[in-house]
């Protein structure tokens, strides 16, 4: 079988002959061999074992036909080395031992050195490199998002003392986000190294901000993120939840790929990010608990939109639920080729 680069060029709005497809989450406990491998080994487990890990990240890309596979790991992973003490809890998320609130906690936090401190993950990477016949998508946490973890100590609903931190000590704020951004650089270069071709920056919660908020507290971070990854050789995605408000913000920043949550339609995305970049997005995951004729016809229509301009990755607008049938995201998958194709061949 050939290598499928779809994916990466439809990153690059280049043509392609169908719309390339991979989900949030392809990798996880909708499966039920990843529940069993979950009875064995914890979430952190696996992605210390590169064998295995690179087995979980495979799955998805095997049973679903997607066109690209994402590395099994969590944005949690390089928080770690970093000197945070955590846990993940099932159906709750990630929980640290004490929250970081203070300017001597944040100065506690030391550099990540992607080869001394994750050397299992780059070890995955490799393996996937190898054997992957179609594009590896490498990925970290956003540094709000990062913070939001760090900072209350675990998932929150509204972020109260992160903004209390952004609000009240300003100047501890940003060397947290100064941090995090040094964190990200050096570990999207070590992964790209390691053969990942693409990257995603989760920025989850940033939706929990005011574009005015977003503008002072979050937006100098990742310009500088953006600009300092200007030569790397992958394309980079760029995805946020309940962000439309924010989207007009982004359509400066050096990357390539905006991923949409289901709440903007992909032309309103279009048109408040701007012409320059390709769209990844964006069907409501909670859709895939639909009859087959409500999720084909939504389906139908992001397809429809996406292709309206060049550069259009399918996936979801946030990760899959647990409660999922992997069928449906079969079926929905071999939809999407097929329907895309037909679409691109008759215009
Ligand atoms: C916010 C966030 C986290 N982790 C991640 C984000 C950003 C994406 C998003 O918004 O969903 C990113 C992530 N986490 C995981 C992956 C790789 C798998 C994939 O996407 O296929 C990725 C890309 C594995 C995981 N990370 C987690 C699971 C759940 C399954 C398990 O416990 O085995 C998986 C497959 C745990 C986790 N870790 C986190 C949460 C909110 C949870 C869910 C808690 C729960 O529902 O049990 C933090």
């Amino acid at each position: 079988m050939t290598f499928n680069d779809t994916f990466l060029k439809a990153c690059l709005k280049q043509e392609v002959d169908h719309t390339p497809v991979w989900y949030m989450r392809q990798a996880g406990r909708y499966q039920s061999e990843y529940r069993e491998i979950r009875k064995k080994y914890s979430l952190l487990e696996i992605c210390k074992i590169p064998e295995l890990c690179a087995e979980v990240t495979i799955l998805p890309v095997q049973q679903l036909g997607v066109d690209a596979a994402i590395l099994f790991s969590d944005i949690m992973v390089p928080l770690g080395p970093m000197g945070v003490k955590y846990d993940i809890i099932e159906n709750r998320g990630p929980v640290l031992e004490t929250p970081y609130r203070t300017a001597e906690d944040i100065a506690s936090l030391r550099a990540l050195e992607p080869e001394e401190d994750l050397p299992y993950v780059l070890e995955t990477i490799k393996i996937l490199a190898r054997e992957l016949k179609v594009p590896l998508i490498g990925f970290t946490g956003a540094p709000f998002t990062l913070a939001s973890y760090i900072v209350e100590g675990g998932p929150s609903r509204n972020y109260i003392r992160t903004k209390q931190l952004m609000y009240s000590h300003p100047e501890v704020w940003t060397s947290l986000m100064d941090k995090l951004a040094d964190m990200i650089i050096t570990y999207l270069r070590a992964q790209v190294d390691a053969g990942a071709k693409a990257v995603q920056i989760f920025d989850s919660w940033v939706g929990a901000l005011s574009a005015q908020d977003y503008t002072k507290y979050v937006y100098p971070t990742m310009q500088r993120i953006f600009t300092e990854l200007k030569d790397l050789p992958a394309p980079k995605i760029y995805f946020g939840v309940a962000s439309g408000e924010l989207l007009p913000l982004w359509s400066e920043y050096d990357t390539e790929v905006i991923g949409l949550d289901w709440r903007v339609t992909i032309p309103e995305g279009r048109k408040r990010v701007g012409e320059k970049f390709a769209i990844q997005g964006n069907l409501d995951p909670g859709t895939l608990l639909a009859p087959w004729p409500v999720l084909e016809e939504k389906a139908k229509q992001i397809i429809d939109q996406g292709l309206e301009k060049p550069g259009f990755v399918f996936n979801l607008g946030h990760g899959i639920f647990p409660e999922v049938p992997g069928d449906m995201l079969r079926r929905l998958t071999e939809f999407i080729h097929e329907y895309s194709a037909s679409v691109i061949k008759n215009r």
